[in-house]
Parts: C-alpha cells; structure tokens; sequence
C-alpha cells in the first residue's frame, strides 16, 4: 500500500531508508516538543537542523529528488516552514521557469549551493489576489540601463512573502515594469535585498518580520519597501519576457507565463495536503483504537471509540479523500512537468487547462483537507485539543493553503471561466473542440442515474452521476451568464450576479475530476489485496461525495429518494467493511514518530504515560509556585483574607 501511496516500491523503500537514517541522528531530533518553544527558539531550532542538512543531506537523500527532499523536510524541519522554506518552494523555481539561459547560469548554482536565500515577494499589504493593482513600481532608467524600484505608498509594501523578513537576502520581485512612461504590468525580477557579508539590508531597502500568525511561525513572512532602489537591467527575468538597452520591450508567447512559480506551487502543494489530511487521521484513528470510552452493548466492557458508527462516519470518508488527493495530486504534477517542458521550448497550448484544474484542484483540496482536520481534531475529545496532539498545528498549516496561491474563491473563478468557455462550445456545437477534462460536457447523459439498477457496473454510474451533476451545474451557471448578458447587463456585473453558482460548478467539476483520478488509480492495480482495500475505500468515497452533492441529482430527478436510500446504505455498509483496515490503511503511510510530533499518535500506542510525562516538561512546571502567584494572586488573595 505504501507503494501505491508513494507512487512506486522503490520510492516506499526510499523513504524508510531515509526515516531510519534520521532515525540514527540525534542532532537532527528536536531538542525539545516545539509546542513548548517560543517563536525564536523555534527559528533558531529549525535553523540549526537547516545548516546540519546542508552539510549532511547528500549522506540522506538524493538531493536532486523532490520528493525525497520533501520527505527529508517534513521528517526534520516538520509542517511549521523553516528559515528556507520559499526557497526551495518558490525561488529557485522560478529562476528555473522564468530566467534565461544566462542568468540561470550565473543565480542557479549559487541558490542551490545555498550561497544565497531567496523567496517570492509579490503579494503587497494592498493587494494580493488582483496582481493588475499591485503597486510597486520597476521604472526603466534609459540612460544607465537600470530599473528603478520603488514603494509609493504604504499599501505598496510587499507584506506576506516567506521568509522574506529575516532570512533571504535576495528575491525574486513582482512589480509593474514601467518603459518610457508605458506601463507593462506586473514582472519578476532579482532583486539583492542585504549585504551578502552583514546580512544588513542594502540602502534603499525597508524589511522585517510581519508578527506571529495563526499558524506557520517558524516562517519569517515579511514586509518590503524600496526606495528608489536600482537594479540593473539585465535582472529583470528574461526567458520570456525581454528589454533591450534601449527600452524595446519583447512581449511573451502567453500573457499569464510569468505566473509559473504560482502554478508549480499550486500543482505540488496537493499532495502535500493530502499528507497533512492522513496524518492529523493517523493520529485520530491510533488514538481511537486506545481510547476505551462506553459501552456499545451494557453487558460488555467499555470499547475502543472508534467501534462507534459515528467516529467512523467523521474519520473513516477523511481516509478516502486523502488517498484521493493524493492520486489526483499525483497526475497533476506529471501534469504540469509535462506542461512546464512545453513551456520552456515554446508551446503555451496547455497553459489554460493547468491553470485551470490546478485552481480548482488547490481550493477543493485545501478546504476539505481542513475540514478532515478539524474533524479528526474533535474525534480525540479533549486532548484533541491539547497541542500534544500536534493537530492543531497540522491544522493551522493546512488551511494557511486556502488563501496562500490564490485566495480559494478566486481560484474557483479562474476554473469557472474556463468551464464557460466550454459551456459555450457546447451551446453553439462545436463540442469536439472541448479539451479532455471537459469532453464530458458535450456527452448527452440518460435520463436517470443506472447506480443501483446495473449489477457489476463497477464505478461507470457514479462517475456518469458526477459528470451529469457537474456538467449540468455548469450549464446551468453558464446559462444564468449568458442569459444576464442578453437583458444587457456588462459582462463583469453579470459575472458577479452568478458567481455563487459558478463557483458551485467548479466545485462539482473538480470533485469529479478527483473521484476519476480515484478510479484510473484503482483500475491499474495489479496487486489484489491492495485493489480489494482500495475498491472498499474508493466504495465509501463514492457514495459520500455522491450523498453530500445529492442535491444537484435529486433537484432534476436523476438520482430518486430510493437511490438515495441505497447510496446512505452503501455508506454505512463500507464504514463497516473499512474498520477492521482503517489503523493500516493510515499506517500505510508510513510516517515515523519523528515526523507526526504527537503524543497521542505514537505508533505504539503509550498514550497516557507519555501525555503525563509531556505536560510534565511544560516550562510551567518547572517550579511549583509561579511568579504569576507571589507577585499578583498570592496578595490579592492575602488582602481578600484581610
Ligand atoms: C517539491 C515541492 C513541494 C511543494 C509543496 C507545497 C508546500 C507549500 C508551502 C507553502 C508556501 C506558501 C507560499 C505561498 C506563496 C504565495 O502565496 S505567492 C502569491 C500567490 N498569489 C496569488 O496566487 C495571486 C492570485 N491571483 C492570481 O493568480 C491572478 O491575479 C488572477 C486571479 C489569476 C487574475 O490575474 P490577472 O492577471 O488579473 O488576470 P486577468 O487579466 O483577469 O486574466 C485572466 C485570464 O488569465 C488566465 N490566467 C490567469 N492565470 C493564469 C495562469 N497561471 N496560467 C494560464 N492562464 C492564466 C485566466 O485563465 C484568464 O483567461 P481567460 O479566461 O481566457 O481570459
Ligand atoms: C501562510 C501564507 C503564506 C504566504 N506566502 C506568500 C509568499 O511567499 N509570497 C507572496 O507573494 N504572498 C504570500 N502570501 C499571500 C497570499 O498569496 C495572499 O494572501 C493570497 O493570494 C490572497 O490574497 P489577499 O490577501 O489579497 O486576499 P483578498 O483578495 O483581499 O481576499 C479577501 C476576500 O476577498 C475575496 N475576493 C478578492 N477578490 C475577489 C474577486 N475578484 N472575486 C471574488 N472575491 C474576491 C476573497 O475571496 C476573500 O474572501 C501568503 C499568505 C499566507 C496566508
């Protein structure tokens, strides 16, 4: 199972090497439970096992494999970033995608040598999701080939970007490039922000640290102004977009292909949340075979909570998405691989069916995975809520993802114009022009869904029932659209009055889209045990998605109350046949304790001892009458005695 979660045996056994190497390496351990550090010691933990990496990372991993470098991350800096997080994230890829030849050649090797520390600074604290309003400015200085950048006002300051308050001395910056007095809209450029030797910022530049934030605060996001600060010509990132000395501008092959680094994220960051989902669950769903609360039958002794129907119902359909999201994540990123090879030699044809599903992939995801969290948060009771469950922190990090790369609604948008242009092939018939992802729009369906009326149809009704409730949300939106523009209302207003039901058509698209990544995956199987433990999750995933959207199907009849009926029971039915494998098929993920940081998801199950040895080694302990007491409590109670 590890294999397929991992997408092969070697890159399962890969990992296990790479856990049982860190495993040997106390100086990579944290020193102590992060819970109990503040922020800075935090900062200089992760910082200290980010220069012992560094030295010792070619002995662990292969550095040039990301998914290795991932696993190597997660095990060892963990979920809560570290001083070099945008880094590797977004730096160096986009270098990689948006820089020549020449200037890879000079920046590249020394941001992998790690000689300097780069991130992405675009967002400002004005504007972060309409990047055409962004404010900062890159003036083209004709007579010393120089761009000039500079802050105008205070909601120009960039606010947000990763690491960017402390740790990074160069970025890459987004800003409105400006040729004699023309504006050409936002583009990246290099920009060195401190002094290679110092680290102090160079002059002109104004930088810090944003504050502690919900989640994520061994990150260092920061805020960056510049005062007319200059940067030569040639630092404007130039693969695609080009300025001559004399100010001639050479316009890309796609107007969107600098957004690339936004996409990379986008594509890789699914599974990433997939592996947030499946831990927080590994956790609730160990915790659960300890936890002895109550009894089913008064006759027997207390049982494991998770013999609760119920507790099954709010873990076991979060078992299924994370297996799905990391299938779909997988495809995406050989998705977008082969799109961004494609790219680099010229051909921009399939820029608009990635940026598509990836917006629409990141929002569905990142707001279920939240929601899988908080679930298996409240399915541990109370100490659920203790940060010795560590999923607090899983949380907090995983929902940073529904507003980082694009705010989630935005991003449904973005995959709801695409899903109109479609509606609009479909409408004037020319449905063989629809791309493969939407071919199904153009497909008439029957008239009523066939699940439950053909034995041993496999998956072949769901999937139709999906696509019949997406594709007809998305007319239906599309129609709505259209209809508004008729009576004459401005194509923008009319967008904006549907835009409820457009973002529903997304959804339901992209909900689609992951339960047929779900089946591709199950069908290629060979093994047979693996299959028969995948058809049962792929079962209850089915027939939840299908339950919690029935009402798309049952509003025009295609799904009818005794269907209905069927596709609940199927529900509790695979609740049932998933118990016995719901441990393992966590398990299968195989993350080490190193990696989960929680007490209650220990692999061997001591919860009790060790949740009183952690509360133990709170700095809170460490004397038995606090300051707090002597100082303020102690007289006030002694004055009250009076
Ligand atoms: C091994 C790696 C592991 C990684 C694991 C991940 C871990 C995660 C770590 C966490 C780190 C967090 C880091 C976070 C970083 C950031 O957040 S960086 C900042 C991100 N910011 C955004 O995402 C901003 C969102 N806004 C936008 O993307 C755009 O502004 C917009 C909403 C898309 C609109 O853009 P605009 O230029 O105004 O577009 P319009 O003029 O309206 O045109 C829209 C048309 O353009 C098409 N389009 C837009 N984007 C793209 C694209 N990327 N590719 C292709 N096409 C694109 C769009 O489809 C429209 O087309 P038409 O409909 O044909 O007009
Ligand atoms: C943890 C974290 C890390 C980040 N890291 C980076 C980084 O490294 N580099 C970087 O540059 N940025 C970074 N960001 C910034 C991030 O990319 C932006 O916050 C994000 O793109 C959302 O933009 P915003 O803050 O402007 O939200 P807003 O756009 O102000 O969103 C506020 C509300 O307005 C709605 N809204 C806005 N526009 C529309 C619209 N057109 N239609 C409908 N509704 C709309 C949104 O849906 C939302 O409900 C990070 C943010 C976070 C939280």
């Amino acid at each position: 199972m590890a294999a397929q979660i991992w997408g092969s045996e070697k890159r399962a056994r890969r990992r296990r090497e790479i856990s049982a190497k860190i495993a040997q390496m106390p100086e990579l351990h944290d020193s102590k439970p992060l819970p109990f550090m503040t922020r800075e010691e935090k900062i200089m933990e992760s910082a200290r096992k980010l220069t012992i990496l560094t030295e010792k990372m070619g002995q662990i991993i292969d550095p040039t494999d990301p998914a290795e470098l991932y696993h190597l991350n997660n095990e060892v800096l963990g979920l809560e970033g570290n001083p070099m997080a945008l880094h590797g994230v977004m730096f160096i890829p986009a270098l990689s995608a948006q820089a020549s030849d020449e200037q890879q050649a000079k920046w590249l090797p020394r941001a992998l040598r790690r000689e300097i520390i780069g991130t992405y600074a675009q967002t400002e604290l004005g504007h972060g999701t309409n990047l055409q309003n962004l404010e900062t400015t890159a003036t083209y200085d004709l007579a010393t080939q120089e761009f000039v950048l500079h802050t105008p006002q205070i909601t120009a300051l960039k606010w947000w970007p990763g690491n960017l308050g402390k740790s990074s001395n160069y970025a890459v910056v987004v800003a409105h490039m400006i040729i004699k007095a023309k504006n050409y809209g936002p583009h990246p450029f290099m920009v060195q922000l401190r002094d290679e030797k110092t680290h102090e910022p160079l002059p002109g530049i104004t930088i810090g640290d944003i504050g502690p934030k919900m989640a994520y605060n061994i990150v260092d996001n920061g805020f960056l102004g510049f005062n007319k600060y200059r940067i030569p010509r040639t630092n404007l990132l130039m693969r695609h977009t080009k300025v001559e000395a004399d100010g001639t501008y050479i316009k890309p092959p796609h107007a969107k292909i600098n957004y690339s680094a936004m996409v990379h994220v986008r594509a890789y960051m699914l599974t990433g949340q997939a592996i947030m989902l499946a831990s927080a669950l590994n956790i609730a769903t160990r915790y659960s075979s300890v936890r002895r609360q109550g009894q089913i039958d008064k006759s027997q002794p207390e049982v494991k909570v998770l013999e609760y129907q119920t507790q099954q119902h709010r873990l076991f359909p979060s078992i299924a998405r994370a297996y799905a999201f990391q299938f779909a994540g997988a495809e995406t990123v050989k998705l977008y691989e082969h799109v961004l090879k494609e790219m680099k030699s010229g051909n921009v044809s399939l820029m608009a069916d990635l940026h598509a599903l990836t917006s629409g992939l990141k929002s569905v995801v990142t707001y279920q995975t939240g929601e899988g969290i908080e679930q298996a948060r409240m399915a541990c009771g109370g100490h659920g809520y203790s940060m010795a469950s560590y999923i607090s922190e899983i949380y907090g990090v995983a929902i940073g993802g529904c507003t980082y790369e694009g705010e989630n609604m935005v991003m449904l948008l973005q995959l709801a114009r695409y899903l109109v242009k479609s509606a609009a092939l479909v409408k004037s018939g020319q449905s063989s022009k629809l791309g493969p992802l939407v071919a199904y729009l153009g497909v008439k369906s029957e008239p009523t869904s066939l699940i439950d009326r053909i034995p041993n149809s496999g998956f072949t009704e769901y999937v139709k029932t999906f696509q019949h409730v997406s594709k007809r949300q998305t007319l239906k939106a599309a129609d709505m659209f259209f209809g508004l523009m008729e009576k004459g209302e401005k194509r923008e207003i009319a967008w904006n009055k549907c835009s409820v039901e457009l973002n529903r058509a997304s959804r339901l698209h992209t909900r689609l889209f992951i339960v047929e990544a779900f089946v591709r995956r199950v069908n290629e199987i060979a093994d047979i045990r693996i299959k028969e433990a995948l058809t049962d999750l792929l079962h209850l995933h089915v027939n939840y998605e299908l339950l919690d959207i029935a009402s798309y199907a049952l509003e025009d009849g295609f799904l009818s109350a005794s269907q209905l009926d069927y596709i609940r029971d199927q529900v509790y039915l695979y609740l049932g046949k998933i118990r016995p494998n719901a441990v393992s098929l966590l398990d299968s993920w195989e993350f080490s304790d190193i990696e989960l940081r929680s007490v209650l998801g220990r692999r061997d199950g001591n919860v009790y001892e060790n949740l009183f040895k952690w509360a133990k080694s709170s700095p809170l302990n460490k004397t038995d009458v606090l300051s707090s007491v002597t100082q303020y409590l102690k007289p006030m109670m002694e004055k009250a005695r009076l």
